[in-house]
């Protein structure tokens, strides 16, 4: 790495980047071994002159991370200190490599000029201190963040509840958008409501960080843990901290938040400060989820549906990949929040899909609204950058840009198709957008140039005309700039040498250049008194003179008088700006969900999606329904899906058997997408659909279909299993593909089978069973709730066409060997199979598993037994209604109801 030589400094004289020793603990490593000591889990960029230096064991893991050079710098208790840094220009591209590795990075600054320092005496050290921890879940540079994703970290608390067992609560800050949402939550639902908040950093106290249960646990949302020491987590001081956070004097105008609740916000809010040392982000007031009922989707089944990535990790292939058309990072970042919360309640679903319907039949509004969204800059994360001191001109003139914007589009809206008025969801957005402050965008536009620079220390942001003050600066500034250069004529002349040139560094300030030969003459006399000399160089002297010594520090007064101008007016724009905060964040939301409305009704014309009806029924009825992703996989390389219906009302569990590779696993995940969609508000890839509504999404892959998470065990199978056995209801939908084929064939096929009893007799639930254990198809003959669906294949001589279609009935073969042949297995393997294939077959006739089924009782399983007689059953068994009074009916019934309470 190319580095300018830089002179020695902070009281480390002798100290040289080739790593001569110097004697022991030099000040300025004691003073780096002291911030180090309080910053132990985090690698500490140290700060030297153009330079973020890292030392000691930080900086081994970081040349290592970063592929840079490991170099030595003097030594420390005898031994080299290693070393490597890097530049600060360039910090940024580099904090993201570490961050994307999981590292933490503290930021340390140096307070004062090196001169300051000086003054206190030749050894004495620069004054520094970290004034950023830069974490995974609080970055907010443009450069380090995901446009289209939110970066969000989650902050945990655990409280003893009233029945004894615990209740979490969970923050969720994204500072980068000042997004700050909390909940609360039993632990079993604590990770499926933590990872629909795709934290990248889960921050918890240091005792709970060390529970290997736990651990276990938030391993499903795969983000690193950052523990925090108890001083964070003091009860009562939890409310304070809120409160001196957000400046009011209650808690009480944020809605009512739960115990559990405020402590999370208040840890997240410790962690807040603790990674921004005293700048105090813009973040909304804390609302709580409980308020907004959601489809529970747990993270296994997140990530089986492949939602936001694929099972091996990759965002391409994802369903939000596929059919995210929205046309702003914010309104993608919706998007993505949108599908991970789907509605319950029906009227919220139909009020979302009236205001899809109406983008999706006023198409010019919609056109024109993508248009014109496209050009609107992300307003919350510029915001959140001007209130961290981290913003830039640029950001000023994007939420010009972005309030000019919202007006504009209010007002092409209520012009355009004005034959229909806009629905609720829509009407709302557009009046948010109406009321952007007109007079703070044309102060921002008035006081910014055309184009201004990203950062405010290029300075030159500030157009001609908006202040006397910084434009007589400039004057004088660029008037001296002019006489400089009229000098070297003059120069020239006086010297007699052509070549004399009049140049700049920052070293001399403004010089005389004159070539060798010609220098010796300007040290005599007469010459002499005009010119200064200063440098000899190999083939060049250098001379000042008494008036560029001057006028250069005329320009330097005049620059700095302008650059703290420009400063001054940078602050008390930002700060204009920053008094609107919560008007500006909201025209930011009306954005990004106009964006989210109108991607939903622009992939419903291009796919040809439709709507569907969601009501309170347990129905589940989709005519022609498709897979979003696959489909969009088939038709780029010009192939025709099948689409397929699929009927589940009043909690059917359909049975699905067919060949490998034959599309049942395309087949459920299709169905539980639909849902997903549905409620989300989203039009959906089918004919017909009509949904009950679904309370709880569940959707698991035998083991060895998860082997890309790494995950390859049966016992991970078991226990998801177990997971939906436990708790899906009537209202759930579950899809269960290949259960138990983790195992040896009589336990999986045993398994299989008593978990579909379950799921009959228990859950209730609408479920999709697909397996290749056939012989369960025999179970549809006594179990009423029970559907054989097949995929249908052509057999032609011998060639064997998968048709995609699904069709009641069952199965008989897997055409297994017929995949492997398919799949290049050798010729001499494949007809072995088939030997040993019709072998197997020929003694499954001679004593088949189907009789066993038949023989089998019906029902051995039965649902499990209260260990704890249940009072209200106990209290109803006792009732004897025909000896009741109606007045002793009515007094027992309010008796009941409050039972039922406990
Ligand atoms: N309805 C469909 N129309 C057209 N092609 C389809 C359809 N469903 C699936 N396919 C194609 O068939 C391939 C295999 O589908 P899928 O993985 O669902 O099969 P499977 O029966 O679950 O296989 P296995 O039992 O081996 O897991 C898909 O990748 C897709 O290309």
């Amino acid at each position: 790495m190319d580095r300018p030589a830089k002179c020695p400094q902070d009281g480390e004289a002798g100290a040289s980047r080739d790593g001569a020793s110097v004697k022991t603990a030099t000040p300025m490593i004691s003073q780096y071994v002291e911030i180090k000591a309080a910053n132990p889990d985090s690698l500490l960029f140290y700060r030297m002159g153009d330079f973020y230096e890292l030392f000691f064991e930080d900086a081994a893991v970081a040349a290592r991370a970063l592929g840079i050079m490991l170099t030595k710098r003097g030594k420390h208790l005898g031994e080299d200190i290693p070393m490597c840094g890097v530049p600060v220009e360039r910090a940024n591209d580099y904090l993201q490599k570490l961050i994307a590795l999981g590292h933490r990075v503290a930021v340390c600054e140096q307070l004062e000029d090196p001169a300051e320092a000086k003054k206190r005496g030749a050894k004495s050290v620069v004054r520094r201190d970290v004034v950023r921890l830069v974490t995974p879940g609080t970055i907010t540079e443009d450069a380090l963040l995901d446009p289209g994703r939110p970066n969000a970290f989650a902050a945990l608390s655990r409280l003893r509840a009233k029945d004894g067992g615990w209740r979490w609560g969970f923050a969720s800050v994204d500072i980068s958008t000042g997004a700050f949402t909390v909940g609360e939550r039993a632990e079993a639902e604590l990770v499926s409501a933590l990872c629909r908040q795709e934290p990248r950093e889960i921050v918890l106290a240091e005792e709970l960080s060390r529970e290997p249960g736990l651990r276990a646990l938030l391993q499903g949302c795969a983000a690193p843990l950052s523990p925090v020491g108890r001083e964070a987590l003091a009860g009562a001081a939890a409310e304070r901290r809120l409160m001196d956070f957000f400046r009011v004097s209650t808690l009480e105008g944020f809605g009512a938040l739960s115990a559990a609740e405020i402590a999370a916000a208040a840890l997240a809010i410790h962690y807040v400060e603790r990674t921004q040392r005293g700048e105090r982000p813009a973040l909304s007031p804390p609302t709580s989820l409980r308020d907004s009922p959601i489809l529970e989707i747990d993270a296994a089944t997140r990530a089986n549906l492949e939602i936001a990535q694929t099972l091996s990790g990759s965002r391409e292939g994802s369903l939000i990949e596929a059919i995210d058309l929205t046309v702003t990072p914010a309104g993608a970042r919706a998007f993505a929040e949108r599908l991970g919360a789907p509605s319950t309640e029906p009227a919220e679903i139909g009020a979302r899909l009236d205001a899809v319907a109406f983008f999706l039949e006023a198409a010019r509004a919609r056109e024109g609204l993508r248009e014109r969204l496209a050009r609107a800059p992300d307003l919350v994360r510029a915001l959140a950058r001007l209130s961290l001191q981290r913003g830039g001109p640029r950001d000023l003139a994007g939420l010009a840009a972005g309030l000019c914007v919202a007006r504009e589009i209010a007002a092409f809206l209520s012009s355009a198709d004005a034959t229909l008025p806009p629905p609720p969801h829509v009407a709302r957005e557009l009046a948010a957008l109406a009321a952007a402050d007109a007079a703070l965008e044309r102060r921002l536009k008035e006081s910014l140039v055309p184009e201004p620079p990203a950062d405010r220390r290029a300075g030159g942001f500030i157009a001609q005309g908006v202040d006397a003050e910084l434009d007589e600066a400039r004057g004088l500034r660029d008037e001296s700039r002019r006489v400089v250069a009229g000098f070297q004529s003059q120069y020239a002349e006086a010297a007699g040498v052509r070549q004399l040139k009049v140049k700049h560094n920052n070293f001399l300030g403004f010089f005389v250049e004159v070539p060798q030969a010609q220098g010796e003459r300007l040290l005599k006399a007469p010459l002499d008194q005009l010119f200064t000399h200063r440098q000899t160089m190999a083939d060049a002297m250098r001379f000042t003179t008494r008036e560029l010594v001057e006028l250069d520090q005329k320009i330097a007064q005049a620059s700095d008088r302008a650059q703290a101008r420009e400063e001054a007016l940078f602050a008390a724009l930002s700060e204009e700006v920053l008094a609107q905060t919560a008007e500006i964040r909201r025209i930011a939301q009306a954005f990004a969900t106009l964006d989210g409305i109108a991607a939903l009704a622009e992939i419903a014309a291009r796919r040809d999606w439709v709507r569907p009806t969601v009501d309170a029924s347990l129905d589940f009825e989709i005519e022609g329904g498709r897979h979003p992703v696959v489909e969009a996989a088939l038709k780029a390389n010009g192939k025709l899906f099948a689409p397929n219906d699929c009927a589940l009302s009043g909690g059917k569990i359909a049975v699905v058997t067919g060949p490998n590779m034959a599309g049942k696993s395309t087949f459920l995940r299709q169905n539980a997408l639909i849902a997903l969609l549905a409620q989300a508000g989203s039009y959906v890839p089918a004919e017909k659909a009509r949904i009950g509504v679904v309370d709880r999404l569940f959707s698991r892959v035998g083991a060895s279909d998860d082997l890309a998470r790494g995950r390859s065990t049966f016992m991970v199978e078991m226990v998801e299993t177990a997971a939906i056995l436990n708790s899906a209801g009537p209202r759930a939908l579950v899809i269960l593909d290949e259960i138990g084929r983790g195992t040896a064939t009589f336990d999986g096929l045993s398994i299989a089978w008593a978990t579909i009893e379950h799921l009959c007799a228990t859950n209730r639930s609408r479920a999709l069973f697909a397996t290749h254990f056939h012989e369960l198809t025999r179970l549809a003959k006594r179990l009423p709730s029970l559907v054989n669906l097949t995929m249908k294949v052509s057999e032609r001589s011998g060639e064997i066409v998968f048709l995609h279609e699904v069709v009641p009935g069952a199965a008989d073969r897997s055409y297994g060997v017929h995949v492997a042949e398919l799949a290049g297995l050798p010729k001499s393997v494949v007809s072995r199979a088939h030997e040993i294939l019709s072998e197997l077959e020929a003694q499954d006739r001679r004593a088949p598993i189907e009789k066993m089924i038949d023989d089998l009782p019906l029902f051995s399983h039965r649902p499990p037994t209260p260990e704890r007689k249940d009072p209200l059953r106990l209290a109803l068994a006792a009732i004897e209604p025909d000896t009741l009074t109606p007045r002793e009916a009515l007094t027992l019934l309010y008796e009941l109801k409050d039972k039922a309470k406990l």
